[in-house]
């Protein structure tokens, strides 16, 4: 198993990764692609705190609402573009796309769908995950003994910085016809549109 979310929108990967396994299966999570933006620019500005706002990155200009579809943050979320290129290769059969947020809200569940994508008997189940009300986010524990449990470290599930209501908006609309163009690709319907604020799970602290 080798896991990198850089692999999806990289252009040769679909490529070279055929011409090296072409019976592999792939695992996609996507989440919706206004939160992931927002969560990738968080992660730029923990290294960077200097870079302009968000705000300022998403439009090329602000006054006519053009936004910067070439800003890695904002690109990366047009799912259905990556994985046109990743169709060429290989057959939806091979692919299994996690939703991020139910993998918050369900762990259990979305891990449950994986195991019976790649064939395998349900091992992980609800017994190996409790909710931490500290991280806010679910954390995995081993049902067979008592040690520790364990949650991703403080680089996941990081706290947004508040974003204007209306760049979210603006956002959304942006995203909408790539999500229903991806949903119809993938066959399955992530509900992107349902969530207003565009905003995700964070931590309490
Ligand atoms: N259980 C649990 N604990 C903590 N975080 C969780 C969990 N499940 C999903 N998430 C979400 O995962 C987001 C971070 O994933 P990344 O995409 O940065 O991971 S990676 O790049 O593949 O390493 C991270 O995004 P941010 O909230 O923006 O930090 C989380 O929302």
């Amino acid at each position: 198993m080798e896991k990198t979310p850089s692999y999806f929108v990289t252009n040769h990967a679909p490529k070279r990764i055929h011409s090296m396994a072409k019976d592999i299966k792939l695992i996609i999570v996507v989440r919706n692609p206004v939160t992931r933006a927002i969560s990738d620019y968080t992660q730029t500005l923990s290294k960077k705190p200097e870079i302009p706002t968000f705000e300022v990155l998403a439009f090329k200009n602000r006054t006519l609402g053009l936004i910067d579809a070439s800003w890695s943050a904002l690109r990366i979320g047009i799912y259905a573009l990556h994985l046109e290129s990743w169709m060429q290769y290989f057959p939806l059969s091979q692919m299994h796309f996690v939703s991020g947020e139910r993998l918050i809200v369900d762990p259990a569940g979305e891990m449950a769908k994986v195991q019976d994508f790649l064939g395998l008997k349900r091992i992980v189940t609800d017994k190996h995950f409790y909710f931490n009300k500290t991280k806010g986010f679910p954390c995995l524990k081993k049902p067979e003994d008592s040690s520790t449990p364990r949650c991703l470290g403080k680089s996941k599930g990081r706290t947004h910085p508040k974003i204007d209501p209306d760049v979210i908006r603006r956002l959304h609309k942006f995203y909408k016809p790539f999500n229903m163009m991806f949903y119809q690709m993938t066959g399955q319907n992530f509900e992107w549109e349902l969530e207003e604020d565009g905003v995700s799970h964070s931590s309490q602290d």
